[in-house]
């Protein structure tokens, strides 16, 4: 799908005459900007009063200009005496699209019967699409929702632009037969045929960059539930009731369901590495602010002749008043000019006559003018850019004299490791008994992913709440994770994933949580059965950092209890907390459940789940995955028949031929890629991102001596995603 070019219009009162209640606008703004590829033009976010001709005059400027294809306006259609936006849109409508308005209406009566009093129109004027959206956030993200639903508007929008719609149904189509049946990879985005531009290589990568064109993956139906834990073992699914579909429609599943978490403001200091910025930000005044010296030494006219001067310093002159004729004003290098100087000498030019000869026009030398380093309203960092963990974007805005700023929240994870077999290294040998350790009984399976996952979290920025290691019960499980998601902006669970009778997390998220699983296998390896799942949660998303939010160990002290489906209730609950439920206030929080191996689990954390906790913090999308470079491999790499994730170490290498000089990147494999051995990620700073069996062999058919690949060769180029710092070689 191109670009759609969208224009907001928020009609109220109130927004009009002050700008900064307008938060409908800006609702609008950031959900479409996650959910469909758009802009929105220069000039193209208004807002007017409840006026009628005030409405039509910016709607009819906006849809004769043929710039726009999808008018969004919010507010005015209720039933109070100012709401004149469907008496002012209407008569301007030239097709109504009345299957749109019943959309919206019964996404927001499935909430409240007072959404029988909205008064929507939908329709067309010229080549652009017509909205009108109520005037509260929730309604407009309920009616938003169902518009963006299954390619609804994406369709609406090809047709009207001349279309003929084939290419949204392609997607579509393709997108439900892949979920009902989905041959393991067969749709992953392009193997690689293409040249790297960068390197003249022949290269691997087994998914596509461009985010476009795409098939929308959708949840599965939830008609087919995982396995009733409370139900006797025999009576357990024998085959996955998951389809396993590809990595790329994994990580699309992922942009489609993870929301923007919301903004904060935060004090300007060291703390400010990592945030995503959620405004521009603009320089308040000059800097320098007034006229300065660079280097150390006087400050005179630049008509003095060379002469003898009288030297006068802070003590002897005030810098404010002008400077006497035959003197000059010992100055060191950032100080401000004295009034009457303009230019500076520096003190190695001058020992008992200056051999410094200023002509009486030369200009002013070795003087910061004012504004020369920073402009007053110079846009210095802009919305959506990070603030870099390398010191200088905090030093940018702290030079520039911001205290505060608008950032996006970052978001909390709620950790916890699964399994009766685990056993917490620090817990061996002591506390209470302290006679034959856990480990020792049951064979000594140290819970290793706790601490691995937690470091690398911590080592990015992010809030941890350790909730410990939960036994394989139902009742366990259910605790933890609903104080888990009552606490943390994310779950990000370890073990009990695949199909063993005590792996729990898939039905408990959904039979007992009332949850949504996305995907819960992936054609990857490691981390087949890794799952990802949206639960509602009734609240606030800034609970999650509070005072009480929880810490280590703490989950069974203060775990809330469930009451609901405890007891192995079939049918999937309407979510949880209800205790503090406001009608329909319901956040998705969304639950990673990675494999319990150890290499799996660290490894489907930086494929999937860093950059899902990325988009929450308002990453733009091309810095959301992490990056992938080229590189040359140094061992033969077996191929599987799921994308494979091959533990490497990269190291450059300066490469001379005989037409120059340039930078290689070898990648050197860490050994057994076992997912129990997490010491192949030992040291490792790459994923090599290894094609599928059938992706190899396709690529290799009919080049001699290639058929029937099963390998890559030590030698061939192929794509990495980077995890840590690229080595010297
Ligand atoms: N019948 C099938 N069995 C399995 C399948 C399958 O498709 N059908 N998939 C296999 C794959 S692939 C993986 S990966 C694992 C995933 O298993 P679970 O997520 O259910 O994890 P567990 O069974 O709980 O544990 C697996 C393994 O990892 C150890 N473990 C668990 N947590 C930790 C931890 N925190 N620290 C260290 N080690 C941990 C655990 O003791 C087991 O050895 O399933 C396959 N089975
Ligand atoms: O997919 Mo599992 O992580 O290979 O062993």
């Amino acid at each position: 799908m191109t670009l759609i070019r969208v224009a907001i219009l928020t009609v109220s009162d109130t927004a009009s005459a002050d700008r900064s209640t307008d938060r409908s606008g800006p609702t609008i703004r950031d959900l479409i900007a996650q959910r469909i590829s758009c802009q929105i033009p220069e000039g193209h976010y208004r807002i007017v009063a409840d006026d009628v001709a005030a409405i039509q005059s910016v709607v009819t400027d906006w849809t004769s200009s043929n710039e726009i294809d999808w008018v969004i306006t919010t507010g005015g259609t209720g039933f109070g005496m100012r709401d004149v936006t469907p008496e002012a849109i209407a008569p301007l409508i030239e097709r109504p699209a009345p299957g749109l308005v019943h959309l919206m209406l019964s996404a927001s009566l499935d909430k409240t019967p007072l959404a029988a009093l909205a008064r929507p129109v939908a329709g067309t004027i010229k080549k652009t699409l017509v909205t009108t959206l109520p005037g509260s956030p929730k309604a407009v993200t309920e009616n938003l929702e169902a518009l963006l639903q299954g390619g609804v508007l994406e369709h609406a929008i090809d047709l009207i632009k001349g279309g003929s719609g084939k290419q949204v149904h392609a997607a579509l189509s393709l997108s439900s037969s892949e979920v009902a049946q989905t041959p393991d990879s067969s749709t992953s985005a392009s193997t690689s045929d293409s040249q790297s531009s960068h390197h003249h290589h022949h290269h691997y990568h087994s998914h596509s960059h461009s985010h476009t064109n795409h098939s929308h993956p959708r949840p599965r139906s939830q008609a087919a539930l995982s396995h009733d834990p409370s139900a006797p073992v025999p009576a357990r699914h024998r085959k996955s009731p998951f389809p396993q579909i590809t990595l790329e429609n994994a990580l699309q599943l992922i942009r489609q369901n993870i929301q923007l978490l919301p903004i904060e403001i935060l004090s300007v200091d060291y703390k400010l590495g990592g945030r995503i910025l959620a405004e521009d930000v603009y320089a308040p005044q000059d800097i320098p602010i007034r006229a300065t010296t660079s280097v150390d030494g006087y400050a005179l006219r630049s008509t003095d002749p060379p002469g003898t001067y009288t030297v006068l310093t802070s003590s002897t002159h005030t810098p404010s008043s002008p400077l006497p004729p035959g003197s000059i004003f010992r100055i060191n290098t950032g100080a401000p000019l004295p009034l009457g100087t303009d230019t500076v000498i520096m003190v190695e030019d001058t020992e008992l006559i200056s051999t410094y000869k200023p002509f009486p026009d030369s200009p002013p030398r070795r003087r910061r003018a004012p504004g020369s380093d920073v402009r007053k309203g110079d846009v210095v960092r802009q919305k959506g850019e990070l603030v870099g963990r390398g010191g200088g974007d905090v030093g940018v805005l702290v030079f520039v004299g911001r205290k505060e700023v608008r950032v996006y929240k970052k978001p909390v994870i709620a950790l916890m490791s699964t399994g009766n077999e685990l056993v917490d290294l620090h817990d061996v040998g002591v506390g209470a008994g302290a006679s034959p350790s856990k480990a020792e009984e049951w064979g000594g399976i140290y819970d290793t992913n706790r601490p691995s996952l937690r470091a690398v979290l911590e080592s990015l920025g992010y809030e941890v709440i350790d909730l410990g290691i939960v036994p394989d019960d139902i009742t366990s499980h259910l605790n933890t994770l609903t104080h888990a998601l009552h606490t943390a902006d994310m779950v990000l669970t370890t073990g009990g994933t695949s199909m063993g009778p005590t792996d729990l997390l898939k039905p408990i998220i959904e039979r007992y949580l009332g949850g949504t699983i996305h995907f819960g296998r992936v054609g990857v390896k490691p981390g087949k059965p890794t799952t990802f799942g949206v639960v509602p949660v009734s609240g606030s998303l800034s609970g999650s950092t509070g005072p009480d939010a929880g810490t280590a160990g703490d989950a069974g002290a203060t775990g809330t209890t469930v009451t609901t489906g405890v007891e192995g209730n079939a049918s999937a609950s309407a979510g949880i907390g209800s205790e503090t439920k406001e009608a329909g206030s319901t956040i998705p929080k969304p639950i990673f459940a990675l494999p319990g191996n150890p290499a799996s689990a660290l490894v489907m954390f930086y494929v999937f789940v860093l950059p899902a906790l990325r988009r929450m913090g308002g990453f733009p999308e091309r810095l959301c995955e992490l990056p992938r470079v080229v590189v040359q491999i140094q061992n033969p790499m077996p191929l599987d028949p799921r994308v494979e994730f091959h533990r490497v170490i990269i190291k450059s290498f300066l490469s001379t031929t005989d037409t120059g000089s340039s930078m290689v990147l070898k990648a050197y494999s860490t050994g057994g890629q076992r997912s129990s051995r997490v010491a192949s990620l030992a040291g490792a700073n790459g994923l090599v991102v290894l094609p599928t069996l059938a992706q190899a062999q396709a690529n290799s058919e009919g080049i001699k001596g290639k058929a029937g690949k099963t390998r890559l060769e030590t030698g061939e180029f192929v794509e990495a995603l980077v995890i840590g710092e690229i080595e010297m070689g």
